[in-house]
Parts: structure tokens; C-alpha cells; sequence
């Protein structure tokens, strides 16, 4: 994917269990990244998982509220993420953008393999299907107790297919979601999100400019 002329850029991926505060951040770093980014003449592309195509969207839409095999939802998940690879992901990192998305592999295993029970065997094996090569280069896991978690989903909004899960599913994501962030400790920063939003933002700077130190 990287070419000899032009620098790729970074790719970034949100993740945590529903109501953990990941998208109150993205609108924050997507700015703070756009801020020196521009003055280097590169981009910040955000997209979202399962999603980020007009595709991607229509599986979205089946995928958020209609019940189906937990295979099928497995499939329809990467089959999003191989679209959204396709027409967005790769084009924008070999333009040498930066590409933010809300979620990415992660929650598959997460949430099909932790929450489901999906054989991580069979995720593995679509994972190296449709991105045998790509990683995100760095992934801010949004951690916070359960109870937390559940307390801020009920406060602000109706609830989707997965939001409408139990507790035990969403400790099962959450640990599956930690047991990765301990396996990949070179890319999985976990943020305690039960701290203040403020303090997650000084976190994320810290973060966001040790990464973009590489362009200054
Ligand atoms: N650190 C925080 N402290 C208090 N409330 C928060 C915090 N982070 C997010 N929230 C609130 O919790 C709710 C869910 O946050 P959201 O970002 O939508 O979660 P997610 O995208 O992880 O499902 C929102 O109303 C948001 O304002
Ligand atoms: C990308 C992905 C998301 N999901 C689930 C997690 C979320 O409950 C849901 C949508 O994610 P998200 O966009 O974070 O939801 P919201 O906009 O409500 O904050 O899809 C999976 O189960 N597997 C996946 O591979």
C-alpha cells in the first residue's frame, strides 16, 4: 500500500463498549489532528464502522436492527469493512491523509467474538481475508465500568439492537476489548473513560502530539 513518493499516512481507530464516550472524542481529535495536519497539506478523513460507504450505510441500517445469525452478522460486519477499506481507507492513506474511524477489527472480535461467542478462530481467518496487511497504527480503547457505561447510554438516547443487551454481553466485549489492548500493547492505548471529559481530552493531546511529532 505505501509508494515510494508519498509518505501514508495514519490510521487511528476508536473503540469501546456502547456508552464509554468515544464519539463525545472523535470531533476533538479529528480538530486537534486537522490543526497541523493542514499546514502540512494532508487531511483528516473520519469515517465510522460498520459504515463510512453508501454501501456500508445500507448494512449499517440491516446490521443496528434487524436480528440475524450471529454468522451472518459477523460476515455483513467485514463485509462493511471491505468496502470501506476499498473506497476509503487505503485511497486516504496513500494520498497521505490521516483517517480516523469509530470502530474498526477490534469490536468484530469484541462484539461477535466477546459478546456473541463467535470462535476467534473464524475471526481471525476473515480478519486476515479482508486485511491481511493493514492495522490501525494506533487505536484509543474507551474503558469504563460497566455501570458507567449503561448509566450514560440510558441518560441520552434510544437504544439499538446491540445497546439493548444485557450486562454480561457487554463485560464479555469489555474483556475480549482488554484482552487485546494486553496483546497489542504497541497499539491499543487504554483511556479510563470514567475520568472527566477534560481530563480525557489532556490525555488525548498528550497522545495526538507525541504521533505528530513525525510530520513537524
Ligand atoms: N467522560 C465523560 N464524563 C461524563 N459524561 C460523558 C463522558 N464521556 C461521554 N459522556 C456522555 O455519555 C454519553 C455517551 O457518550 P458517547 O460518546 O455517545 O458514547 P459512545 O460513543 O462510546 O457510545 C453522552 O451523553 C456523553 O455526553
Ligand atoms: C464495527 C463493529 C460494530 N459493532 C457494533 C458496536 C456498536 O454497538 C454498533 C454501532 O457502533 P457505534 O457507531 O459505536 O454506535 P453508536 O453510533 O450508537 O455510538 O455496532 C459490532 O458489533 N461489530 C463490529 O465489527
Amino acid at each position: 500500500m505505501t509508494d515510494s513518493t508519498a509518505p501514508r499516512g495514519k490510521f487511528i481507530s476508536f473503540e469501546g463498549i456502547d456508552g464509554a464516550g468515544k464519539s463525545t472524542h472523535i470531533a476533538f481529535v479529528a480538530a486537534r489532528l486537522a490543526a497541523t495536519l493542514e499546514a502540512h497539506g494532508k487531511r483528516v478523513v473520519s469515517s465510522r464502522e460498520p459504515g463510512g460507504t453508501t454501501l456500508g450505510e445500507k448494512l449499517r441500517e440491516l446490521l443496528l436492527h434487524e436480528k440475524m445469525h450471529l454468522e451472518t452478522e459477523a460476515l455483513l460486519m467485514f463485509a462493511s469493512r471491505r468496502e470501506h477499506i476499498a473506497q476509503v481507507i487505503a485511497p486516504g492513506l496513500e494520498r497521505g491523509d490521516w483517517v480516523i474511524s469509530d470502530r474498526f477489527t477490534d469490536a468484530s472480535f469484541a462484539y461477535q467474538g466477546g459478546g456473541r461467542g463467535l470462535d476467534r478462530a473464524k475471526m481471525e481467518a476473515l480478519e486476515q481475508w479482508v486485511h491481511p496487511h493493514l492495522q490501525p497504527d494506533l487505536t484509543l480503547l474507551f474503558d469504563v465500568p460497566l455501570d458507567v457505561a449503561r448509566a450514560r447510554l440510558d441518560a441520552t438516547r434510544t437504544l439499538d439492537k446491540f445497546e439493548q443487551e444485557k450486562t454480561d454481553f457487554f463485560a464479555a466485549c469489555r474483556n475480549e476489548y482488554l484482552r487485546r489492548a494486553a496483546q497489542f500493547p504497541e497499539r491499543i492505548v487504554v483511556i479510563d473513560s470514567s475520568k472527566s471529559i477534560a481530563e480525557i481530552q489532556d490525555t488525548l493531546v498528550g497522545i495526538l502530539d507525541k504521533l505528530l511529532q513525525v510530520i513537524d
